[in-house]
């Protein structure tokens, strides 16, 4: 595996500064307390909603880009209307969303991957840092399906026979939009629109956390999903159309995402943000539980397959704004991610 980068010194002392580096000190310093409403929300911003149709129009995909670039820049976060996605190929991801919740428990742990996905040699760390936080800061149920290829229905034996086509027809239709998605966000950027698709490996199989956040008394005390920045390249999300959770970071202020009826909520990973050296940011987000109704969401994570570059576009490098983050294989910077996570 291929690592570049600068003498280690070095590269410590540029860490230390990085947005990287705060982020992480910011998520350990959530979960190390609670309550977690520390900083004061601010309810009438809203996070930009792109109306994919108008990518269709010559004259008006220019200003579809401009908007995906103003979102990139500024948010790191947009709804998506009009995005293709069929309504009965959703409605199927819900009625598959029942059946895997409705398993019985024996057959759940032949599906579900259970804990997050992290590389297999910092498992044992990583759960010896969670013993150390609070109880209440993680309190959703999550099904995580793990290298899910929507493509390869007659290998999905452990996924119960009902669903299997559901989850094929909504994936595959999701895991297109995500790469529509990356060619305007490559076209906002001014470079091909199949670059991030070429650097990524265009990876087939998706990572995928089925989420249930169900109700609690004190829900202002507690945390559904504590804060997180997503280790992917893209992630598309369907939520529940009627109740809020999922709240943005922007300007050291939480911002509710409120749900979009018929939108998916898009957000850059960790892995936009490091090719575009920063320029586009993923950012903090966390999800809130509620008083008295269950929430529910389905995250599905775009994933650089393990050989891929991960390393900025050139132009977007220069002597004042060295590269941010490792450069170095996807499998390498993964790994380093986590181990700078648990402090390794
Ligand atoms: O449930 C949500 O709204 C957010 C899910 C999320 O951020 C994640 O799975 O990474
Ligand atoms: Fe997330």
């Amino acid at each position: 595996m291929t690592q570049i980068s600068s003498g280690a010194s070095e590269e410590r002392k540029e860490e230390s500064q990085s947005p990287l580096m705060n982020k992480l000190d910011e998520i350990q310093a959530a979960l190390s307390s609670v309550p977690v409403a520390a900083n004061p929300l601010k309810e009438d911003w809203q996070i930009p909603v792109i109306d994919l149709a108008l990518l269709r129009s010559p004259v008006e995909r220019s200003v579809v880009i401009d908007q995906i670039r103003g979102a990139c820049e500024n948010w790191g976060f947009f709804h998506v209307v009009n995005h293709g996605v069929p309504h009965d190929v959703i409605n199927g991801m819900w009625k598959a969303y029942d059946t895997l919740y409705q398993a019985p428990a024996e057959q759940r742990a032949i599906f579900d991957h259970g804990e997050p996905f992290l590389p297999p040699s910092l498992r044992e760390k990583f759960f010896e840092m969670l013993k150390s936080f609070p109880k209440g800061v993680d309190l959703k149920d999550t099904i995580r399906l793990h290298k899910f290829n929507p493509d390869d229905e007659d290998r999905m034996t452990h996924v119960p026979q009902e669903c299997r086509k559901l989850l094929c027809a909504y994936f595959k239709s999701v895991r297109d939009l995500g790469f529509q998605i990356l060619e305007t966000i490559s076209e906002s950027l001014g470079i091909e629109r199949d670059y991030f698709r070429n650097v990524t490996g265009n990876n087939p199989e998706l990572n995928v956390s089925i989420h249930r956040y169900s109700p609690y008394e004190d829900a202002e005390q507690r945390m559904g999903l504590p804060v997180h920045v997503d280790i992917d390249i893209l992630t598309i999300l369907l939520q529940t159309d009627d109740v809020e959770g999922l709240e943005v970071k922007k300007d050291d202020r939480w911002v509710v995402v409120k749900p979009v009826a018929g939108s998916f909520v898009i957000n850059l990973g960790e892995v936009i943000q490091a090719i575009t050296n920063g320029k586009y940011r993923s950012v903090l987000h966390r999800g809130m539980l509620n008083k008295d109704k269950v929430r529910s969401s389905v995250a599905c994570f775009l994933v650089p397959t393990p050989d891929s570059m991960i390393e900025p576009i050139p132009h977007l490098v220069t002597e004042e704004n060295p590269p941010h983050h490792l450069i170095a294989d996807w499998a390498t910077y993964y790994h380093h991610h986590f181990a700078k996570a648990l402090k390794l």
